[in-house]
């Protein structure tokens, strides 16, 4: 049985359905992404998951529990991340652990939580002196405190230095390596796809996409872009032709062709055998970004296409 189900979730604020129709599972033990633009209804979503709004249709379970009439209980396996103004600035990081702690049955031992997450030496610095990546540390001890088996992360690492980053994204790793199963909201694409064994893409309240971010790659965008500026022109047929060739453009000199590996193998035997080199050769995979523009953009106000997003290879 998945540990959480979402099915068929309706919310709508002021008559207005801001997330409408959405479904999906999450296995234990997986990092489960909610990606989508900025107002999708990601928030929503996991707040009804989290219990703490009440679905206008569809339903939420969480260990087989409703979010809503069993909260007690849903509050003691599903770990929440705070926002950064539920915290008073003075209290120290030793005691809002020591405090969240005793909220919970079988609380975790809260100082080897700190030590876990490199604050062992931040125990008694005051909350509003924290940087922004021990913060977010913080949140995530407090999220863990209560031994949960599942834990929700919205927008954890936004507004982080890249290294915090990094340090961040191990650590959620760290966690569902220790079983714990880790429900992510995100709208960065490097860390979905670092991260997420499977994600959910939620746009204007739906669900636009669900599969691991290498079938939602390999479904929605090309999987890999060459460009070049041959040394002499080369006819357009010759290389729409290459196996796996999906595109193939020409401006000026360069050319950028859409395909697979297989293209930029065919592409360079091509190339060899008529004695042509390739200038300022590109090769990019796909990203998840690129299918997130494919597949978003619809329900937002700022639609881009994955080709645009390309271009900046050529
Ligand atoms: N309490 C509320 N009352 C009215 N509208 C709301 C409320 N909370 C959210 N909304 C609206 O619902 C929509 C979805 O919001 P939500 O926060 O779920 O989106 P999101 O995908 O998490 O966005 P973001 O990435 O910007 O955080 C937005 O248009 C938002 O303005």
């Amino acid at each position: 049985m998945p540990l959480i189900e979402v099915s068929g979730l309706r919310k709508e604020y002021q008559g207005r359905p801001v997330v409408d129709g959405v479904s999906f599972s999450v296995e234990e033990g997986e990092i489960f992404g909610v990606l989508g633009p900025n107002g999708a209804g990601k928030t929503t979503t996991v707040e009804c998951v989290e219990g703490l709004r009440t679905p206008d249709a569809g339903w939420v379970r969480v260990a087989g529990l409703d979010p809503v009439a069993g909260h007690d209980d849903v509050a003691q396996l599903l770990g929440a991340q705070l926002q950064e103004s539920q915290l008073q600035p003075k209290i120290t990081v030793g005691e809002a652990l020591r405090m969240y702690s005793a909220f919970y049955r079988q609380p975790a031992d809260w100082r080897s939580l700190a030590a876990k997450l490199g604050l062992q030496d931040r125990l008694g610095v005051r909350f509003g002196r924290l940087s922004g990546g021990q913060k977010q540390r913080l949140f995530i001890a407090l999220a863990l405190v209560g031994s949960p088996r599942a834990v929700v992360l919205d927008e954890l690492t936004t507004g982080l230095d890249p290294r915090a980053r990094r340090t961040v994204w191990e650590l959620v790793e760290d966690i569902r390596a220790s079983g714990v199963t880790v429900l992510l909201v995100t709208h960065l694409m490097e860390e979905a796809q670092r991260l997420c064994d499977r994600v959910a893409v939620i746009d204007g309240g739906r669900l636009a996409a669900l599969g691991t971010p290498a079938e939602l790659i390999s479904q929605k965008a090309d999987p890999t872009v060459i460009a070049f500026t041959p040394s002499q022109p080369l006819p357009e047929a010759e290389l729409s032709a290459l196996p796996g060739a999906r595109s193939v453009r020409t401006q000026g000199p360069r050319v950028t062709l859409h395909g697979t590996d297989e293209t930029v193998d065919a592409l360079l035997t091509t190339l060899a055998r008529r004695r042509i080199t390739a200038g300022q050769l590109r090769v990019k995979d796909a990203s998840l970004d690129d299918a997130f523009l494919d597949l978003t953009g619809n329900a937002s106000a700022a639609p881009r296409t994955a080709h645009a997003h390309q271009e900046n290879l050529t």
